[in-house]
């Protein structure tokens, strides 16, 4: 990389940062940027998004609109370019890379191969040979049910190319609910690229997310740095608890490392990668991968020396980092919304941060939904145990609730 000069924000020598996505992950990242003294411009695809309230300035558009991308980055003229979300027209990224107008996190082509499940799964399980969950890739209802019945079988899980947090996800366990699950993968998803990905059921015993790093070392060459193993519960595709750390086997352990590498490895460039895997025993699945930080790992923020976040935006700095954690144990729980309404208020906010080692993030987004993800309680401990014990108490006594608490 060429090095990067910090200059002054709002000055012609600023250090521009310009991300894609500005959601509560994008939020913590621009903090962490602003910290260093980055000049910070948040887009996405509504007003007032988590991110743009921190940000040095903010831009409304259609992220997945290549025009409306290219037009804003040749206005800005950021250095660096950070998608925050799986929604961004990441053939325009390549193309602006390509160029030489900006330098995407941590590489376009890494954006590309993530922002489909088709491009990172076929890289993961047919050219890097790591182990993954039976899978095919469906255009129509016709090629879903032939993909099953010629060896994926039930139970299956059925979710959109182009999709986060669970959006259009389902579980499918008998012939009758594969029409249901097709029309809620194309009604669902973040993107209808009228395409899915249908997968073997893997029965876990606990799922993990490996974050691990691309940083620069002391000599300025690029190292793979990985933090402790992240557990985590999700429902309905939607994580709801994560803690760290996650106790494993020294054999799944090394596994995860080995795959996380091989995985970020072939991606390149820099930055904070979130690695999901399912773990059996000493079995290790790939599941999927963010190039860039994690929902699970907003635990972080308790547990490590440098959250993910301050992580994050080192390394696409290019400055070291520091993956050690600060408590013994921590772990997050999510505040969903509750309720279809605009600016919602919180009541009980003290009262859950009278739990000891708790602490909190409420994101701001300005509008709720029943499951949209407003906040997050954090809690610090001993262990695993009083962790996840403490931030879930927390997170029970923050009610959201219409208009003032
Ligand atoms: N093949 C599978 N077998 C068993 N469980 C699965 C499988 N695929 C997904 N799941 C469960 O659903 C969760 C969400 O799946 P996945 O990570 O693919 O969705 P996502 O929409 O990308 O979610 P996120 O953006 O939050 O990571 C997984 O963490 C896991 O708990
Ligand atoms: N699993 C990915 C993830 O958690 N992404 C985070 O959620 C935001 C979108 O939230 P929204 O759907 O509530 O707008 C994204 O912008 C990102 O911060
Ligand atoms: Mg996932």
């Amino acid at each position: 990389m060429s090095e990067l000069s910090f200059g002054t924000p709002l000055s012609p020598n600023a250090l521009k940062v310009m991300l894609l996505g500005s959601g509560e992950l994008g939020k913590e990242v621009v903090i962490a940027l602003q910290r260093l003294g980055v000049e910070t411009i948040a887009v996405d695809r509504y007003a007032n998004a988590p991110a743009m309230q921190v940000a040095h300035r903010s831009h409304v558009i259609a992220m997945t609109d290549a025009a409306a991308l290219r037009a804003l980055v040749e206005s800005e003229r950021p250095h660096l370019i950070v998608p925050e979300i799986e929604a961004i027209a990441t053939d325009e990224l390549a193309r602006i890379e390509a160029d030489g107008l900006a330098e995407v996190i941590p590489t376009a082509r890494a954006a590309q191969l993530t922002m489909n499940r088709e491009g990172i799964r076929r890289l993961a399980a047919e050219t890097l040979g790591l182990p993954t969950s039976p899978y095919a890739f469906a255009s129509s209802l016709a090629e879903l049910q032939a993909a099953i019945d010629a060896g994926i079988g039930y139970p299956c899980v059925i979710k959109p190319v182009m999709s986060s947090s669970g959006k259009g996800q389902s579980l499918v366990k008998t012939a009758d609910a594969l029409a249901a699950a097709w029309d809620y993968a194309a009604s669902a998803g973040r993107v209808d690229a009228g395409r899915v990905i249908v997968e073997g059921f893997i029965d876990f015993d606990y799922e993990i997310t490996q974050l691990t790093v691309r940083a620069r070392n002391a000599d300025g060459d690029i190292d793979t740095y990985f933090c402790e193993p992240i557990g985590h519960l999700q429902q309905h595709g939607d994580y709801v608890e994560s803690w760290q750390p996650q106790a494993m086997s020294p054999v799944a352990r090394q596994k995860a490392r080995d795959y996380a590498a091989a995985v970020v490895n072939n991606l390149g460039g820099r930055g904070l990668f979130g690695v999901e895997l399912f773990i059996r025993g000493d079995e290790v699945w790939f599941s999927e991968v963010s190039p860039r930080p994690h929902d699970t790992g907003l635990v972080t923020l308790a547990s490590q020396t440098q959250s993910e976040f301050e992580l994050h935006a080192r390394a696409i700095l290019g400055l070291p980092v520091d993956t050690t954690m600060r408590a013994p144990a921590a772990a997050s729980a999510v505040i969903y919304g509750g309720m279809d309404a605009q600016a919602i208020g919180f009541a009980g906010v003290a009262h859950a941060l009278t739990v000891p080692g708790s602490d909190l993030r409420l994101f701001g987004k300005p509008e709720s939904f029943v499951r949209r993800r407003m906040g997050v309680a954090l809690a610090s401990g001993e262990h695993e145990t009083q962790a996840r014990e403490r931030a879930k108490l927390a997170a029970s006594r923050v009610t959201p609730v219409q208009g003032k608490p």
